[in-house]
Protein backbone atom coordinates (compact mmCIF):
# COMPACT_ATOMS: atom_id res chain seq x y z
CA UNK A 1 0.00 0.00 0.00
CA UNK A 2 1.36 3.45 -0.85
CA UNK A 3 0.48 6.48 1.22
CA UNK A 4 -0.16 9.28 -1.23
CA UNK A 5 -0.28 12.23 1.18
CA UNK A 6 2.83 14.30 0.64
CA UNK A 7 4.31 16.85 3.03
CA UNK A 8 4.37 19.89 0.68
CA UNK A 9 0.59 20.17 1.09
CA UNK A 10 1.07 20.46 4.82
CA UNK A 11 3.75 23.12 4.32
CA UNK A 12 1.37 25.19 2.25
CA UNK A 13 -1.25 24.97 4.95
CA UNK A 14 1.28 26.16 7.52
CA UNK A 15 2.35 29.06 5.30
CA UNK A 16 -1.29 30.03 4.89
CA UNK A 17 -1.76 29.99 8.66
CA UNK A 18 1.22 32.31 9.17
CA UNK A 19 -0.08 34.59 6.45
CA UNK A 20 -3.50 34.69 8.11
CA UNK A 21 -1.99 35.47 11.52
CA UNK A 22 0.09 38.29 9.97
CA UNK A 23 -3.06 39.82 8.50
CA UNK A 24 -4.70 39.69 11.96
CA UNK A 25 -1.73 41.55 13.45
CA UNK A 26 -2.24 44.41 11.01
CA UNK A 27 -5.89 44.50 12.11
CA UNK A 28 -4.77 44.85 15.72
CA UNK A 29 -6.53 41.70 17.00
CA UNK A 30 -5.73 40.73 20.61
CA UNK A 31 -3.26 37.88 21.01
CA UNK A 32 -2.52 37.64 17.28
CA UNK A 33 0.88 39.25 17.75
CA UNK A 34 1.84 36.68 20.34
CA UNK A 35 0.74 33.84 18.09
CA UNK A 36 2.64 35.33 15.14
CA UNK A 37 5.78 35.58 17.23
CA UNK A 38 5.37 32.02 18.39
CA UNK A 39 4.93 30.59 14.90
CA UNK A 40 8.04 32.45 13.70
CA UNK A 41 10.17 31.34 16.64
CA UNK A 42 13.30 29.50 15.35
CA UNK A 43 12.86 26.58 17.79
CA UNK A 44 9.31 25.90 16.60
CA UNK A 45 10.36 26.25 12.97
CA UNK A 46 13.11 23.63 13.37
CA UNK A 47 10.73 21.31 15.25
CA UNK A 48 8.15 21.56 12.48
CA UNK A 49 10.83 20.94 9.84
CA UNK A 50 11.90 17.73 11.58
CA UNK A 51 8.30 16.61 11.84
CA UNK A 52 7.63 17.26 8.19
CA UNK A 53 10.76 15.45 7.07
CA UNK A 54 9.74 12.40 9.18
CA UNK A 55 6.34 12.57 7.56
CA UNK A 56 7.94 12.64 4.07
CA UNK A 57 10.06 9.57 4.83
CA UNK A 58 7.07 7.56 6.00
CA UNK A 59 4.83 8.73 3.18
CA UNK A 60 7.31 7.70 0.47
CA UNK A 61 7.64 4.12 1.70
CA UNK A 62 5.87 1.24 -0.04
CA UNK A 63 4.09 -1.18 2.27
CA UNK A 64 3.55 -4.89 1.71
CA UNK A 65 1.50 -6.68 0.65
CA UNK A 66 0.13 -4.76 -2.30
CA UNK A 67 -3.60 -5.29 -2.63
CA UNK A 68 -4.85 -6.33 -6.09
CA UNK A 69 -6.28 -3.54 -8.24
CA UNK A 70 -9.98 -2.90 -7.96
CA UNK A 71 -11.92 -4.61 -10.76
CA UNK A 72 -12.80 -2.06 -13.45
CA UNK A 73 -15.50 -3.99 -15.29
CA UNK A 74 -18.29 -3.55 -12.76
CA UNK A 75 -21.60 -3.35 -14.68
CA UNK A 76 -23.54 -0.12 -14.16
CA UNK A 77 -26.82 -1.82 -13.21
CA UNK A 78 -25.29 -4.13 -10.59
CA UNK A 79 -26.51 -3.98 -6.99
CA UNK A 80 -24.28 -1.82 -4.81
CA UNK A 81 -21.46 -4.22 -4.05
CA UNK A 82 -18.52 -3.90 -1.71
CA UNK A 83 -15.11 -5.23 -2.66
CA UNK A 84 -13.30 -6.43 0.43
CA UNK A 85 -9.61 -7.29 0.24
CA UNK A 86 -8.14 -9.00 3.26
CA UNK A 87 -4.55 -9.95 3.83
CA UNK A 88 -4.46 -13.52 5.09
CA UNK A 89 -1.86 -14.50 7.61
CA UNK A 90 -1.79 -17.79 9.51
CA UNK A 91 -5.02 -16.97 11.30
CA UNK A 92 -8.34 -18.26 10.02
CA UNK A 93 -10.65 -15.73 8.39
CA UNK A 94 -12.84 -15.58 11.50
CA UNK A 95 -16.20 -15.84 9.76
CA UNK A 96 -18.62 -18.65 8.99
CA UNK A 97 -20.85 -18.84 5.94
CA UNK A 98 -24.21 -20.41 5.17
CA UNK A 99 -26.25 -21.14 2.06
CA UNK A 100 -29.84 -20.14 1.53
CA UNK A 101 -31.30 -23.49 0.55
CA UNK A 102 -34.00 -21.93 -1.65
CA UNK A 103 -32.02 -19.29 -3.55
CA UNK A 104 -28.61 -20.97 -3.34
CA UNK A 105 -27.08 -17.66 -2.27
CA UNK A 106 -24.12 -17.67 0.10
CA UNK A 107 -24.18 -15.41 3.15
CA UNK A 108 -21.79 -14.54 5.95
CA UNK A 109 -23.43 -16.41 8.85
CA UNK A 110 -21.38 -14.81 11.59
CA UNK A 111 -18.21 -12.85 12.10
CA UNK A 112 -16.09 -14.06 15.00
CA UNK A 113 -15.29 -11.30 17.49
CA UNK A 114 -11.65 -10.29 17.39
CA UNK A 115 -10.95 -12.42 14.29
CA UNK A 116 -9.47 -11.18 11.00
CA UNK A 117 -12.80 -10.34 9.35
CA UNK A 118 -14.05 -8.57 12.47
CA UNK A 119 -10.93 -6.45 12.82
CA UNK A 120 -11.19 -5.40 9.17
CA UNK A 121 -14.66 -4.00 9.94
CA UNK A 122 -15.63 -4.79 6.34
CA UNK A 123 -17.54 -8.07 6.58
CA UNK A 124 -20.75 -8.44 8.57
CA UNK A 125 -23.17 -11.21 9.39
CA UNK A 126 -25.86 -11.14 6.69
CA UNK A 127 -23.61 -9.82 3.86
CA UNK A 128 -24.21 -11.81 0.66
CA UNK A 129 -21.01 -13.15 -0.85
CA UNK A 130 -21.09 -12.90 -4.65
CA UNK A 131 -17.50 -13.71 -5.55
CA UNK A 132 -14.37 -14.98 -3.86
CA UNK A 133 -11.15 -14.09 -5.70
CA UNK A 134 -13.17 -13.49 -8.86
CA UNK A 135 -15.07 -16.84 -8.68
CA UNK A 136 -18.86 -16.49 -8.56
CA UNK A 137 -20.08 -18.51 -5.57
CA UNK A 138 -23.87 -18.55 -5.96
CA UNK A 139 -25.10 -22.14 -5.96
CA UNK A 140 -21.89 -23.49 -4.46
CA UNK A 141 -21.90 -25.53 -1.27
CA UNK A 142 -20.39 -23.64 1.70
CA UNK A 143 -17.58 -26.25 1.77
CA UNK A 144 -16.66 -25.43 -1.84
CA UNK A 145 -16.55 -21.71 -1.03
CA UNK A 146 -14.27 -22.47 1.88
CA UNK A 147 -11.99 -24.43 -0.45
CA UNK A 148 -11.75 -21.48 -2.87
CA UNK A 149 -10.94 -19.26 0.05
CA UNK A 150 -8.41 -21.70 1.48
CA UNK A 151 -6.54 -21.92 -1.85
CA UNK A 152 -5.73 -18.20 -1.84
CA UNK A 153 -2.43 -17.03 -0.43
CA UNK A 154 -1.54 -13.55 0.67
CA UNK A 155 -4.68 -11.63 -0.11
CA UNK A 156 -8.24 -12.71 -0.54
CA UNK A 157 -10.88 -10.65 -2.30
CA UNK A 158 -14.60 -10.87 -1.60
CA UNK A 159 -17.30 -9.18 -3.58
CA UNK A 160 -20.25 -8.82 -1.24
CA UNK A 161 -23.68 -7.25 -1.30
CA UNK A 162 -23.77 -5.63 2.14
CA UNK A 163 -26.68 -6.35 4.42
CA UNK A 164 -28.99 -3.33 4.48
CA UNK A 165 -29.96 -3.35 8.14
CA UNK A 166 -27.24 -4.45 10.45
CA UNK A 167 -28.47 -5.62 13.90
CA UNK A 168 -27.64 -3.17 16.67
CA UNK A 169 -25.38 -4.67 19.32
CA UNK A 170 -26.15 -3.38 22.76
CA UNK A 171 -24.35 -6.23 24.41
CA UNK A 172 -23.44 -5.80 28.04
CA UNK A 173 -20.61 -7.73 29.64
CA UNK A 174 -21.84 -11.20 30.45
CA UNK A 175 -19.92 -13.97 32.17
CA UNK A 176 -21.00 -17.58 32.54
CA UNK A 177 -19.57 -20.45 34.50
CA UNK A 178 -19.73 -23.71 32.53
CA UNK A 179 -21.61 -26.39 34.44
CA UNK A 180 -20.72 -29.06 31.90
CA UNK A 181 -17.85 -30.02 29.58
CA UNK A 182 -17.96 -29.23 25.88
CA UNK A 183 -15.72 -30.10 22.96
CA UNK A 184 -16.41 -28.64 19.49
CA UNK A 185 -14.39 -31.45 17.90
CA UNK A 186 -16.96 -33.94 19.18
CA UNK A 187 -19.98 -31.90 18.15
CA UNK A 188 -21.15 -32.86 14.64
CA UNK A 189 -23.59 -29.92 14.56
CA UNK A 190 -21.22 -27.02 15.10
CA UNK A 191 -21.09 -24.79 11.98
CA UNK A 192 -17.27 -24.84 12.03
CA UNK A 193 -15.36 -26.97 14.55
CA UNK A 194 -12.22 -24.84 14.19
CA UNK A 195 -14.20 -21.77 15.20
CA UNK A 196 -15.45 -23.47 18.39
CA UNK A 197 -13.87 -23.39 21.82
CA UNK A 198 -13.80 -26.26 24.24
CA UNK A 199 -14.48 -25.79 27.92
CA UNK A 200 -14.65 -27.79 31.10
CA UNK A 201 -16.96 -27.64 34.11
CA UNK A 202 -16.13 -24.64 36.24
CA UNK A 203 -14.48 -22.61 33.44
CA UNK A 204 -15.59 -19.00 33.31
CA UNK A 205 -16.60 -17.78 29.86
CA UNK A 206 -16.93 -14.18 28.71
CA UNK A 207 -19.89 -14.11 26.36
CA UNK A 208 -19.22 -11.52 23.67
CA UNK A 209 -22.13 -12.20 21.32
CA UNK A 210 -25.55 -13.71 21.87
CA UNK A 211 -27.23 -12.52 18.68
CA UNK A 212 -27.52 -16.03 17.30
CA UNK A 213 -30.09 -18.10 19.20
CA UNK A 214 -28.05 -21.28 18.83
CA UNK A 215 -24.37 -20.34 18.75
CA UNK A 216 -22.89 -17.73 21.03
CA UNK A 217 -19.41 -16.30 20.82
CA UNK A 218 -17.25 -16.41 23.91
CA UNK A 219 -13.74 -16.26 25.31
CA UNK A 220 -12.51 -18.59 28.01
CA UNK A 221 -11.04 -16.68 30.96
CA UNK A 222 -8.33 -15.84 31.71
CA UNK A 223 -7.82 -15.05 28.04
CA UNK A 224 -4.92 -13.48 26.23
CA UNK A 225 -6.37 -14.05 22.77
CA UNK A 226 -8.31 -11.36 20.99
CA UNK A 227 -10.41 -13.80 19.02
CA UNK A 228 -13.60 -15.31 20.43
CA UNK A 229 -14.93 -18.79 19.60
CA UNK A 230 -18.29 -20.47 19.13
CA UNK A 231 -20.08 -22.15 22.03
CA UNK A 232 -23.60 -23.60 22.10
CA UNK A 233 -26.23 -21.31 23.63
CA UNK A 234 -28.00 -22.37 26.83
CA UNK A 235 -31.00 -23.60 24.88
CA UNK A 236 -28.93 -25.54 22.39
CA UNK A 237 -26.79 -27.16 25.07
CA UNK A 238 -29.89 -28.08 27.08
CA UNK A 239 -31.33 -29.67 23.96
CA UNK A 240 -28.11 -31.62 23.39
CA UNK A 241 -28.12 -32.77 27.00
CA UNK A 242 -31.74 -33.92 26.73
CA UNK A 243 -31.01 -35.82 23.51
CA UNK A 244 -27.96 -37.44 25.11
CA UNK A 245 -29.97 -38.34 28.22
CA UNK A 246 -32.71 -39.99 26.17
CA UNK A 247 -30.20 -41.88 24.06
CA UNK A 248 -28.69 -43.56 27.12
CA UNK A 249 -29.89 -47.05 28.08
CA UNK A 250 -32.04 -47.00 31.21
CA UNK A 251 -30.07 -47.23 34.42
CA UNK A 252 -31.40 -46.85 37.91
CA UNK A 253 -30.26 -43.46 39.13
CA UNK A 254 -27.66 -43.64 41.87
CA UNK A 255 -26.98 -40.84 44.24
CA UNK A 256 -23.67 -40.62 46.03
CA UNK A 257 -25.72 -41.04 49.15
CA UNK A 258 -29.17 -40.35 50.42
CA UNK A 259 -30.39 -37.82 52.89
CA UNK A 260 -31.19 -40.51 55.43
CA UNK A 261 -27.51 -41.17 55.91
CA UNK A 262 -26.38 -37.65 55.61
CA UNK A 263 -24.21 -36.62 58.47
CA UNK A 264 -23.37 -33.43 60.19
CA UNK A 265 -20.15 -31.51 60.01
CA UNK A 266 -18.05 -31.14 63.06
CA UNK A 267 -15.38 -32.74 65.12
CA UNK A 268 -17.63 -35.40 66.54
CA UNK A 269 -16.67 -38.92 65.76
CA UNK A 270 -20.24 -40.19 65.53
CA UNK A 271 -20.84 -37.73 62.74
CA UNK A 272 -17.85 -38.85 60.78
CA UNK A 273 -18.73 -42.49 61.20
CA UNK A 274 -22.20 -41.75 60.02
CA UNK A 275 -20.72 -40.05 56.99
CA UNK A 276 -18.40 -42.95 56.23
CA UNK A 277 -21.34 -45.33 56.37
CA UNK A 278 -23.20 -43.08 54.01
CA UNK A 279 -20.32 -43.12 51.53
CA UNK A 280 -20.24 -46.88 51.35
CA UNK A 281 -24.00 -47.17 51.01
CA UNK A 282 -25.43 -46.52 47.60
CA UNK A 283 -29.16 -46.28 47.38
CA UNK A 284 -31.18 -46.46 44.20
CA UNK A 285 -33.45 -43.58 43.25
CA UNK A 286 -32.97 -40.09 44.43
CA UNK A 287 -35.48 -38.99 47.01
CA UNK A 288 -37.26 -35.86 45.94
CA UNK A 289 -36.36 -34.08 49.11
CA UNK A 290 -32.72 -33.81 48.15
CA UNK A 291 -32.90 -32.94 44.48
CA UNK A 292 -29.82 -30.79 44.76
CA UNK A 293 -27.74 -33.85 45.42
CA UNK A 294 -28.38 -35.02 41.91
CA UNK A 295 -27.06 -32.19 39.79
CA UNK A 296 -28.34 -33.80 36.67
CA UNK A 297 -27.49 -33.11 33.09
CA UNK A 298 -30.87 -31.49 32.71
CA UNK A 299 -29.96 -28.50 34.87
CA UNK A 300 -28.80 -25.27 33.27
CA UNK A 301 -25.49 -25.80 31.46
CA UNK A 302 -24.28 -22.30 32.32
CA UNK A 303 -24.53 -20.20 35.45
CA UNK A 304 -24.27 -16.43 35.10
CA UNK A 305 -21.49 -15.14 37.33
CA UNK A 306 -20.17 -11.74 38.35
CA UNK A 307 -16.98 -10.59 40.00
CA UNK A 308 -17.66 -9.99 43.70
CA UNK A 309 -15.47 -8.63 46.43
CA UNK A 310 -16.75 -8.63 49.98
CA UNK A 311 -16.91 -5.18 51.53
CA UNK A 312 -14.73 -5.14 54.69
CA UNK A 313 -17.77 -4.19 56.77
CA UNK A 314 -19.95 -7.01 55.44
CA UNK A 315 -20.22 -10.35 57.23
CA UNK A 316 -17.71 -12.95 56.11
CA UNK A 317 -18.44 -15.55 53.50
CA UNK A 318 -19.17 -19.03 54.81
CA UNK A 319 -16.28 -21.42 54.24
CA UNK A 320 -17.52 -24.88 53.26
CA UNK A 321 -14.95 -27.67 53.04
CA UNK A 322 -15.64 -31.05 51.51
CA UNK A 323 -13.84 -34.09 50.16
CA UNK A 324 -13.98 -37.88 50.09
CA UNK A 325 -14.09 -39.60 53.46
CA UNK A 326 -10.67 -39.87 55.10
CA UNK A 327 -8.96 -37.27 52.92
CA UNK A 328 -8.43 -34.91 55.86
CA UNK A 329 -11.37 -32.48 55.81
CA UNK A 330 -11.92 -32.69 59.59
CA UNK A 331 -8.20 -32.49 60.31
CA UNK A 332 -7.74 -29.37 58.19
CA UNK A 333 -10.84 -27.71 59.57
CA UNK A 334 -9.83 -28.49 63.14
CA UNK A 335 -6.33 -27.10 62.62
CA UNK A 336 -7.70 -23.94 61.02
CA UNK A 337 -10.01 -23.22 63.94
CA UNK A 338 -7.34 -24.09 66.50
CA UNK A 339 -4.95 -21.70 64.78
CA UNK A 340 -7.16 -18.76 65.68
CA UNK A 341 -10.46 -19.47 67.46
CA UNK A 342 -11.11 -15.73 67.67
CA UNK A 343 -11.44 -15.61 63.90
CA UNK A 344 -12.66 -19.08 62.90
CA UNK A 345 -15.57 -21.01 64.35
CA UNK A 346 -17.79 -23.94 63.43
CA UNK A 347 -21.60 -23.85 63.41
CA UNK A 348 -23.15 -25.66 66.37
CA UNK A 349 -25.43 -28.46 65.11
CA UNK A 350 -28.84 -29.52 66.42
CA UNK A 351 -29.59 -33.05 67.62
CA UNK A 352 -32.51 -34.99 68.99
CA UNK A 353 -30.22 -37.20 71.09
CA UNK A 354 -30.21 -36.54 74.82
CA UNK A 355 -27.22 -34.57 76.17
CA UNK A 356 -24.39 -36.45 77.86
CA UNK A 357 -23.22 -35.37 81.30
CA UNK A 358 -20.58 -32.88 80.25
CA UNK A 359 -22.48 -31.45 77.24
CA UNK A 360 -24.12 -28.05 77.27
CA UNK A 361 -26.84 -26.94 74.88
CA UNK A 362 -25.42 -24.39 72.48
CA UNK A 363 -21.83 -25.58 72.96
CA UNK A 364 -21.53 -29.11 71.55
CA UNK A 365 -25.09 -29.20 70.16
CA UNK A 366 -28.43 -27.53 70.41
CA UNK A 367 -30.45 -30.33 72.04
CA UNK A 368 -33.92 -30.30 70.63
CA UNK A 369 -37.11 -32.37 70.44
CA UNK A 370 -37.90 -34.47 67.41
CA UNK A 371 -40.93 -32.32 66.70
CA UNK A 372 -38.87 -29.12 66.71
CA UNK A 373 -36.31 -30.81 64.49
CA UNK A 374 -38.98 -31.94 62.01
CA UNK A 375 -40.26 -28.40 61.94
CA UNK A 376 -36.84 -27.11 60.95
CA UNK A 377 -36.68 -29.71 58.19
CA UNK A 378 -40.16 -28.79 57.03
CA UNK A 379 -39.31 -25.09 56.93
CA UNK A 380 -36.01 -25.66 55.09
CA UNK A 381 -34.00 -24.26 57.97
CA UNK A 382 -31.33 -26.96 57.82
CA UNK A 383 -28.30 -26.82 55.56
CA UNK A 384 -27.90 -30.56 55.97
CA UNK A 385 -29.30 -33.18 58.27
CA UNK A 386 -29.38 -36.91 58.79
CA UNK A 387 -30.16 -39.75 61.07
CA UNK A 388 -27.65 -41.85 62.97
CA UNK A 389 -28.57 -44.65 65.35
CA UNK A 390 -32.13 -43.37 65.66
CA UNK A 391 -31.19 -39.76 66.41
CA UNK A 392 -31.41 -36.79 64.08
CA UNK A 393 -28.53 -34.38 63.57
CA UNK A 394 -28.48 -31.23 61.48
CA UNK A 395 -26.87 -27.82 61.03
CA UNK A 396 -29.28 -24.93 60.75
CA UNK A 397 -28.92 -21.76 58.71
CA UNK A 398 -29.42 -19.83 61.98
CA UNK A 399 -26.45 -21.60 63.51
CA UNK A 400 -24.16 -20.52 60.65
CA UNK A 401 -25.70 -17.04 60.70
CA UNK A 402 -25.03 -16.78 64.44
CA UNK A 403 -21.27 -17.29 63.84
CA UNK A 404 -21.18 -14.92 60.87
CA UNK A 405 -23.10 -12.19 62.71
CA UNK A 406 -20.60 -12.38 65.58
CA UNK A 407 -17.95 -11.19 63.08
CA UNK A 408 -16.18 -14.56 62.84
CA UNK A 409 -15.62 -16.76 59.81
CA UNK A 410 -17.89 -19.79 59.93
CA UNK A 411 -16.04 -22.92 58.75
CA UNK A 412 -18.15 -25.98 58.02
CA UNK A 413 -17.35 -29.36 56.56
CA UNK A 414 -20.20 -30.47 54.36
CA UNK A 415 -21.26 -33.33 52.18
CA UNK A 416 -21.36 -32.64 48.43
CA UNK A 417 -25.14 -32.72 48.35
CA UNK A 418 -25.27 -29.77 50.77
CA UNK A 419 -23.45 -27.55 48.26
CA UNK A 420 -26.65 -26.12 46.83
CA UNK A 421 -28.00 -25.35 50.29
CA UNK A 422 -24.99 -23.19 51.22
CA UNK A 423 -24.65 -21.45 47.84
CA UNK A 424 -27.08 -18.69 48.71
CA UNK A 425 -27.24 -14.91 48.55
CA UNK A 426 -27.00 -14.78 52.35
CA UNK A 427 -24.18 -17.24 53.06
CA UNK A 428 -22.21 -16.75 49.83
CA UNK A 429 -20.36 -19.97 50.57
CA UNK A 430 -16.84 -20.36 49.28
CA UNK A 431 -16.44 -24.05 48.47
CA UNK A 432 -13.08 -25.68 49.11
CA UNK A 433 -12.62 -29.17 47.77
CA UNK A 434 -9.96 -31.29 49.45
CA UNK A 435 -8.56 -33.66 46.87
CA UNK A 436 -6.38 -36.68 47.65
CA UNK A 437 -2.90 -36.61 46.11
CA UNK A 438 -1.90 -39.46 43.73
CA UNK A 439 -2.06 -42.93 45.31
CA UNK A 440 1.70 -43.14 45.72
CA UNK A 441 1.76 -39.91 47.74
CA UNK A 442 -1.29 -41.01 49.75
CA UNK A 443 0.59 -44.16 50.79
CA UNK A 444 3.64 -42.15 51.81
CA UNK A 445 1.90 -39.32 53.66
CA UNK A 446 -0.73 -41.45 55.45
CA UNK A 447 1.82 -44.02 56.73
CA UNK A 448 1.38 -42.86 60.34
CA UNK A 449 -2.25 -41.70 60.06
CA UNK A 450 -5.32 -43.47 61.35
CA UNK A 451 -8.70 -44.05 59.80
CA UNK A 452 -11.69 -44.11 62.11
CA UNK A 453 -13.65 -47.27 61.32
CA UNK A 454 -15.90 -47.55 64.30
CA UNK A 455 -16.89 -45.36 67.21
CA UNK A 456 -13.96 -46.45 69.34
CA UNK A 457 -11.63 -47.88 66.70
CA UNK A 458 -8.86 -46.16 64.81
CA UNK A 459 -6.57 -48.23 62.66
CA UNK A 460 -3.83 -47.48 60.12
CA UNK A 461 -4.97 -46.85 56.54
CA UNK A 462 -5.00 -49.98 54.37
CA UNK A 463 -4.36 -49.88 50.66
CA UNK A 464 -8.05 -50.50 49.93
CA UNK A 465 -9.01 -47.47 52.09
CA UNK A 466 -6.80 -45.29 49.94
CA UNK A 467 -8.15 -46.83 46.75
CA UNK A 468 -11.69 -46.25 48.00
CA UNK A 469 -10.79 -42.61 48.75
CA UNK A 470 -9.56 -42.17 45.18
CA UNK A 471 -12.73 -43.70 43.74
CA UNK A 472 -14.95 -41.53 45.93
CA UNK A 473 -12.93 -38.46 44.90
CA UNK A 474 -13.44 -39.29 41.23
CA UNK A 475 -17.21 -39.56 41.75
CA UNK A 476 -17.43 -36.29 43.65
CA UNK A 477 -15.34 -34.50 41.04
CA UNK A 478 -17.39 -35.78 38.12
CA UNK A 479 -20.58 -34.51 39.71
CA UNK A 480 -19.60 -31.36 41.55
CA UNK A 481 -16.35 -29.93 40.12
CA UNK A 482 -18.16 -26.89 38.68
CA UNK A 483 -19.02 -25.66 42.18
CA UNK A 484 -15.51 -25.70 43.62
CA UNK A 485 -14.01 -22.28 44.23
CA UNK A 486 -10.72 -23.76 45.33
CA UNK A 487 -9.16 -27.21 45.00
CA UNK A 488 -6.66 -28.12 47.69
CA UNK A 489 -4.56 -31.23 47.17
CA UNK A 490 -3.96 -32.59 50.66
CA UNK A 491 -0.43 -33.92 50.29
CA UNK A 492 1.88 -32.63 53.06
CA UNK A 493 -0.33 -31.63 55.98
CA UNK A 494 1.63 -28.49 56.89
CA UNK A 495 1.53 -27.20 53.30
CA UNK A 496 -2.18 -27.93 53.13
CA UNK A 497 -2.84 -25.88 56.28
CA UNK A 498 -0.99 -22.91 54.78
CA UNK A 499 -2.87 -23.32 51.52
CA UNK A 500 -6.18 -23.47 53.36
CA UNK A 501 -5.44 -20.32 55.29
CA UNK A 502 -4.46 -18.50 52.09
CA UNK A 503 -7.61 -19.67 50.30
CA UNK A 504 -9.82 -18.53 53.17
CA UNK A 505 -8.16 -15.11 53.21
CA UNK A 506 -8.58 -14.76 49.44
CA UNK A 507 -12.24 -15.74 49.71
CA UNK A 508 -12.85 -12.90 52.15
CA UNK A 509 -10.58 -10.17 50.74
CA UNK A 510 -10.13 -10.71 47.01
CA UNK A 511 -12.55 -10.56 44.08
CA UNK A 512 -14.12 -13.90 43.18
CA UNK A 513 -16.62 -15.13 40.61
CA UNK A 514 -19.97 -15.72 42.29
CA UNK A 515 -23.45 -16.47 40.89
CA UNK A 516 -25.03 -13.27 39.57
CA UNK A 517 -28.22 -14.17 41.45
CA UNK A 518 -26.38 -13.54 44.75
CA UNK A 519 -25.70 -9.95 43.76
CA UNK A 520 -28.68 -9.21 41.52
CA UNK A 521 -31.54 -11.22 42.99
CA UNK A 522 -33.44 -10.83 39.71
CA UNK A 523 -30.75 -12.71 37.74
CA UNK A 524 -31.69 -16.26 36.80
CA UNK A 525 -30.24 -18.77 39.28
N1 LIG B 1 -1.99 -34.48 54.73
C1 LIG B 1 -2.07 -35.45 55.61
N2 LIG B 1 -1.01 -36.20 55.86
C2 LIG B 1 -1.08 -37.22 56.75
N3 LIG B 1 -2.19 -37.54 57.43
C3 LIG B 1 -3.29 -36.80 57.23
C4 LIG B 1 -3.28 -35.75 56.31
N4 LIG B 1 -4.52 -35.19 56.33
C5 LIG B 1 -5.26 -35.89 57.21
N5 LIG B 1 -4.52 -36.86 57.76
C6 LIG B 1 -4.96 -37.85 58.74
O1 LIG B 1 -5.85 -38.74 58.06
C7 LIG B 1 -6.83 -39.21 58.97
C8 LIG B 1 -8.21 -38.92 58.41
O2 LIG B 1 -8.39 -37.52 58.35
P1 LIG B 1 -9.77 -36.84 58.71
O3 LIG B 1 -10.36 -37.50 59.90
O4 LIG B 1 -9.59 -35.40 58.74
O5 LIG B 1 -10.59 -37.30 57.45
P2 LIG B 1 -11.96 -36.72 56.93
O6 LIG B 1 -11.74 -36.20 55.56
O7 LIG B 1 -12.56 -35.80 57.90
O8 LIG B 1 -12.80 -38.01 56.74
P3 LIG B 1 -14.10 -38.44 57.59
O9 LIG B 1 -15.10 -37.40 57.28
O10 LIG B 1 -14.42 -39.76 57.04
O11 LIG B 1 -13.66 -38.46 58.99
C9 LIG B 1 -6.58 -38.50 60.28
O12 LIG B 1 -5.83 -39.36 61.10
C10 LIG B 1 -5.75 -37.30 59.88
O13 LIG B 1 -4.90 -36.87 60.92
Amino acid sequence: MTLCVRAPGLRHVLADVIQEVRRSVSQDIDGAEILHGLLNAPWLQSLLKALLSAHDTVAQKDYEPVLPPMPEDLPEDEEAARIVCLVKNKQPLGATIKRNEITGEIFVARVIHGGLADRSGLLHAGDRIVEVNGFPVDGMEPEQVIQVQARSHGTIMFKVIPITERPVHNQTMLYMRAMTDYSPQQDPNIPCADAGISFKKGDVLEIVDQTDALWWQAKKLPSSVACAGLIPSTNLLKRKQREFWWSQPYQPHFCMQTCEFLSIPGFRRSMRLCRRRAHSTIHPSCPTRCPSSCYSALNSPYEEVVRYQRHPEDVHRLIAILGPSGVGVSELRRRLIEMNPNIFQGAVPHTTRPPRGYEESGREYYFTSREAFDNMVYNNRLLEYGEYKGNLYGTSIESARHVLNSGKICVMDIEPNAIQAVRTHELKAYIIYVKPPPLERLRETRRDSYITTDYYVNRPFKDEDLQEMEDAARKIESQYWQFFDHVLINDELQDSCVQLLTAVRQAQDEPQWVPASWIRPTAEP
